[in-house]
């Protein structure tokens, strides 16, 4: 199953909120979809859903029209199924009555049989006869999980399903839902606020922007290889820094010049801003080149230092949590960059 979404728009009312969004997603791939608030990323899944018309370009799947200007399939004809932040489980019906709630039509046997399945991949074994709020909220998103999963839906649509849940918990359960998904072999589109759950739970990450997806890409490439300034500043942390042209393949930094791969359409002299990530300046005091604490957060593995140049331009570096520095110390740090990202010079800096 290819889902193709193509060039779609939707408002409400008035309010534009996707603009000319476009993504496609092979069979088995999961995605999510990373933006800021009110950026339409629930709108999305509810466009995919059937829950919302939009008022031009196209939603297929395996090559069947969804929906498109004058064409709306209804929601309950769409083989997607939808797991939500409120894991909403029936609190009247045990746990295997929950999930099997999608599968009335089907012969008793069979149903028993996918619920027990169902039971076993969700790590709830046993726990079929025990009533929602008999389990912790960890256990109900995953019984509302395998609710979603039961009729075996053609896309699952996940809407921050671990918004209500602590962080610790977030991280094992985007773990354990993505090996949940794979297993399944379900194509999945997540919405969530986290990168870190975003990069742990997909494939490939949608950035939406003004009603656009700003880059569609795997978090790798994302973090790596940001398209845009927008996608740059938005996924991980980092700062630009004033880089001057010094020949084709050269570029002139703080910390020295740099080899750096062909810089088109530039000049000797053009200003540019390169993205530097915490974790491309290493902290070494046998180097020359220095800075100078300004504040730390200690992460327990890593310290996140800023620091401050001698230029007075102010730096984000990772480094081993054993190097514990005072603020207003000077450290040694060399940049050591593998992927070189230029934007044009923001004049605001
Ligand atoms: N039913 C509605 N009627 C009118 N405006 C709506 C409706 N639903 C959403 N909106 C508006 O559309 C925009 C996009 O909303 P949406 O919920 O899709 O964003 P989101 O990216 O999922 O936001 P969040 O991350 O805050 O949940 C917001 O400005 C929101 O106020």
């Amino acid at each position: 199953m290819d889902l193709k979404v193509s060039h779609i728009k939707h408002s409400y009312g008035h309010k534009n909120v996707l603009t000319d969004l476009s993504f496609e997603l092979n069979a088995g791939e999961i995605a999510c979809l990373l933006g800021g608030s009110g950026s339409g990323k629930s709108t999305v899944l509810r466009t995919i859903a059937g829950f919302e018309r939009i008022q031009s370009g196209q939603i297929s799947m395996s090559g069947q029209v969804l929906s498109a200007a004058h064409v709306h399939m209804p929601a309950h004809e769409r083989q997607i199924g939808m797991v939500f932040q409120d894991h909403a489980l029936f609190p009247h019906l045990t746990v295997a009555d929950n999930i099997g709630f999608g599968l009335f039509k089907w012969a008793k046997k069979t149903r028993e049989a996918r619920v027990q399945q169902l039971l076993t991949l969700i790590h709830l074994e046993g726990y079929d006869k025990l009533f929602p709020h008999e389990l912790s909220g960890g256990q109900q998103q995953r019984v509302a999980l395998a609710r979603s999963l039961a009729p075996r839906p053609k896309l699952l649509l996940l809407d921050e399903p671990f918004s209500s849940l602590d962080v610790e918990l977030r991280e094992r359960l985007a773990r354990e839902v993505r090996d949940i998904l794979k297993s399944e072999g379900v194509t999945a589109i997540m919405v969530t606020h986290d990168q870190n759950e975003a990069f742990a739970v997909a494939d490939m990450v949608g950035v939406m922007h003004q009603g656009r997806i700003e880059q569609w890409d795997s978090p790798y490439v994302l973090y790596h290889k940001p398209s845009t300034r927008y996608v740059a500043d938005f996924i991980g942390q980092g700062v630009f820094v004033r880089g001057v042209v010094t020949g084709k393949q050269r570029i002139c930094l703080e910390w020295g010049e740099f080899a750096v791969p062909a810089l088109h359409m530039m000049q000797e002299g053009d200003v540019l801003d390169v993205l530097i990530r915490p974790d491309d300046l290493i902290h070494d005091d046998k180097v020359t080149s220095t800075a100078v604490v300004t504040s730390k957060v200690f992460r327990g593995t890593d310290f996140m230092y800023t620091l401050k140049m001698p230029s007075g331009q102010e730096v984000l570096a990772q480094v081993p949590s054993h190097h514990c520095h005072e603020i207003g110390e000077t450290i040694g740090l060399y940049l050591d960059l593998e992927h070189w990202n230029f934007f044009p010079r923001d004049k605001n800096q």
